[in-house]
């Protein structure tokens, strides 16, 4: 239900060249990894029946690229960010030194601005089954990350990147043919969890991982505010990393979309209602 009122209408934007991201956010335990990835397996050609946001979209896209396009390409990246430390998770190097530090985040040089990831590395793939096979081994790599640290996926943000290059040919009968190159992106971010900006008392590493995880969301918070606002005249995308990955993708002529995932069992609710009653006023922003 929530890939076809949510997701569809996004991968229609992306198709036509926009640069779209989709934020799970929520506590810990409440479902957004759950909801991003999912059942990951594949069967028999397409995705499994609790497949989350990501399988459904590598098959719904590839469908669409086959029906619509002469030609097209798509890449893919999946990068974690822990500590504002960026760690590659399908980086085929293994080499945990040599991993975390080659990942950099420059302002781009070209006209248009915006920024250049160094040294994340992007693959090609020719098929949603490919596709997946990447999101397989980029979750197997944070599960490994996940036992050496307790409670890890929870204080770790995930970005899954998809670019598509896109060709087709106009024609008309009063107009003479043309050919329309387009390159859309989307990014399907699963957040660390939201109950770590009011964990109070904590000590050491966990202080430390806390106020990463402060800086970022309310960071985040903070960016997505001041594109709405139209009195707004600086973005503080730089104040995170969360927000300098996603620069291009957030502003502009793009979209952006919030999905917060919620959990009665769990005890703070008044927070993620209130994000919701904040969203809502701005879902048409
Ligand atoms: N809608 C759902 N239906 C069935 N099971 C679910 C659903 N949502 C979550 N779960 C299950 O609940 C557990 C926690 O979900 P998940 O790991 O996605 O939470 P999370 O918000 O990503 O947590 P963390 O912040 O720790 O990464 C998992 O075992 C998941 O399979």
């Amino acid at each position: 239900m929530i890939y076809d009122d949510v997701v569809a209408p996004i991968l229609d934007d992306m198709l036509t060249g926009m640069n779209c991201t989709i934020f799970a956010y929520g506590q810990t335990g409440t479902g957004k990894t759950y909801t991003m990835s999912g059942d990951e397996k594949h069967i028999n050609g397409s995705f499994a029946h609790d497949a989350g946001i990501i399988p459904r979209v590598l098959y719904k896209l590839f469908s669409a690229l086959e029906l619509e396009y002469e030609e097209h390409s798509v890449k893919c990246s999946f990068i974690e960010l822990y500590n504002e430390d960026l760690h590659d998770l399908i980086s085929l190097n293994d080499d945990p030194v040599v991993n975390n530090k080659k990942i950099k985040i420059f302002d781009s040089t070209s006209k248009r601005g915006g920024i250049t990831i160094q040294g994340l590395e992007e693959f090609y793939i020719h098929s949603a089954d490919e596709g997946l096979k990447i999101l397989q081994r980029g979750l197997r790599k944070r599960q490994v990350a996940a036992t050496k640290i307790n409670d890890f996926s929870s204080r770790s943000h995930t970005i899954f990147t998809i670019t598509i290059y896109t060709k087709k040919s106009s024609s008309s009968s009063s107009t003479p043919s043309s050919e329309i190159f387009k390159v859309g992106k989307i990014n399907l971010v699963d957040l660390a969890g939201s109950e770590n900006i009011s964990r109070s008392g904590a000590e050491n590493k966990r202080a430390r991982e806390a106020g990463m995880i402060n800086q970022s969301l309310l960071t985040l918070g903070r960016v997505i505010n001041s594109l709405v606002d139209p009195k707004s005249s600086h973005i503080p995308y730089r104040e995170s990393k969360l927000t300098r990955l996603l620069q291009d993708s957030l502003g502009g002529h793009t979209k952006t979309c919030i999905i917060a995932t919620i959990s009665p069992v769990k005890d703070d609710l008044e927070e993620t209602l209130s994000t919701l009653e904040y969203a809502y006023q701005h879902s048409n922003k």
